[in-house]
């Protein structure tokens, strides 16, 4: 499992007085930075690999400015060239949102998928959900 701790932003609180909607996709994502690292060591993006497909993205909580949140990151399916993650995000030891994404090991400058590296699968197999 891959964990990352945050903390909310004034800014990302609404007008309802809880952390808006459209900030958690950007939270979740900030929590895959060393998947991103796996992929892209150098983080080149005229190299980068992995682009997202799917998202599915469930608000168990309302989550609020003042506390920090941990996003944690397990690896759900490794595929050919895709790769699915299930994400949780806790506040104040509860789960508060849950995440499932498919990203693909894609060569933007050719536009295909490829393979995922014999390496990063078994980089991947460590953080294997069970
Ligand atoms: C990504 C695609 C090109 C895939 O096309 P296609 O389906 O034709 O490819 P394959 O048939 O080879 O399938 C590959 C692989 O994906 C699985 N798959 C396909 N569809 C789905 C689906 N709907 N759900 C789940 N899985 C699916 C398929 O089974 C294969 O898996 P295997 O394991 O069996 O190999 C095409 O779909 C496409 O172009 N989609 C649009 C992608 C897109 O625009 N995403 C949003 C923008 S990318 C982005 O947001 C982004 C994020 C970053 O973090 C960046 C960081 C740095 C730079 C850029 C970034 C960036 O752009």
């Amino acid at each position: 499992m891959y964990q990352t701790t945050l903390s909310p932003r004034v800014s990302e609180t609404d007008g309802v007085g809880h952390i808006n909607n459209t900030t958690l996709p950007v939270w979740f994502e900030a929590a895959r930075n060393p998947l991103f690292s796996l992929f892209t060591p150098d983080h080149d993006f005229a190299k980068w690999k992995m682009v997202i497909i799917k998202t599915t993205l469930e608000f168990v909580k309302q989550i609020y400015f003042g506390t920090d949140v941990e996003v944690r990151v397990w690896v759900k399916r490794i595929g050919n060239s895709s790769l699915e993650l299930y994400e949780e995000l806790y506040q104040n030891g509860e789960v508060c949102a849950k995440n499932a994404v498919t990203y693909v090991n894609y060569n933007l400058a050719e536009q295909k998928s490829e393979k995922i590296p014999e390496a990063i699968r078994a980089e991947l197999e460590k953080h294997l959900y069970v």
